[in-house]
């Protein structure tokens, strides 16, 4: 993936080169979308999956709380993106300010869950990119557990396994299983350059059906 830069890769490319393969389902419902940050910059997440599973909690009062989490957080390396899959639980926040600042000091790259956070307005200040359906006070504590990680998941329907690369922007997020990663990058060039030329027909007075009809993409 070293030949993207800066915003250059996005999930609609992505998404698109996808579609060349067959692969047809492999973005994420619109209902997640990133914390919006106080950053000039727009959010562009990308990386290799590290996943975490939680379930409703077993005990509503454990004596140990966390410890799924914290096994977790233990293991995630830096450029990670966290892929948290929890059912779409709103029953809690599984994601917040402490969690964010342990991962921006591990160099995670940033997370993605179709459930729910806390903190949200620390989370904005932070730029740590965390894409997920909302915000609830509730801790996750006797409500969610983390009953494993880097194990293959689904999330919001579609199958995540440790490894594959997440791309994330404010289109959305799409999932690239890792044995057609070799193949992405010549198919989202090729299509970044068939859309360069459709801008430049369009530019230069096309109408979209002739740089249609001329470059074969929209
Ligand atoms: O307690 C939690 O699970 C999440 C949270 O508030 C934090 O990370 O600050
Ligand atoms: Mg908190």
């Amino acid at each position: 993936m070293n030949a993207f830069h800066g915003n250059e890769l996005t999930s609609a490319l992505v998404a698109d080169a996808l579609d060349t393969f067959g692969l047809r389902h492999q973005c994420l419902g619109p209902g997640l979308a990133p914390v919006r940050s106080e950053s000039a910059n727009p959010t562009c997440l990308v990386g290799p999956a590290f996943t975490l599973l939680a379930q409703a909690a077993a005990h509503p009062n454990p004596a140990s709380p966390y410890q799924g989490l914290l096994e977790g957080m233990d293991h995630v390396s830096a450029g990670a993106v966290v892929v948290f899959a929890t059912g779409n639980s709103a029953a809690a926040a599984v994601w917040g300010e402490l969690i964010t600042a342990a991962c921006q000091h591990k160099a995670v790259a940033g997370a993605v869950t179709d459930g729910f956070v806390r903190d949200a307005q620390a989370l904005a200040q932070s730029g740590f990119p965390v894409f997920n359906r909302g915000s609830v006070p509730y801790d996750s504590k006797g409500r969610l557990d983390v009953v494993a990680h880097q194990v293959p998941i689904e999330i919001d329907g579609v199958r995540v396994v440790p490894g594959d690369l997440i791309v994330a922007d404010t289109d959305g997020v799409v999932v690239v299983p890792q044995q057609v990663v070799p193949r992405l990058t010549r198919a989202v060039e090729a299509k970044q350059a068939a859309e360069h030329d459709v801008r430049a027909s369009v530019a230069r007075g096309s109408t979209l059906r002739q740089a249609f009809d001329q470059h074969g993409v929209l």
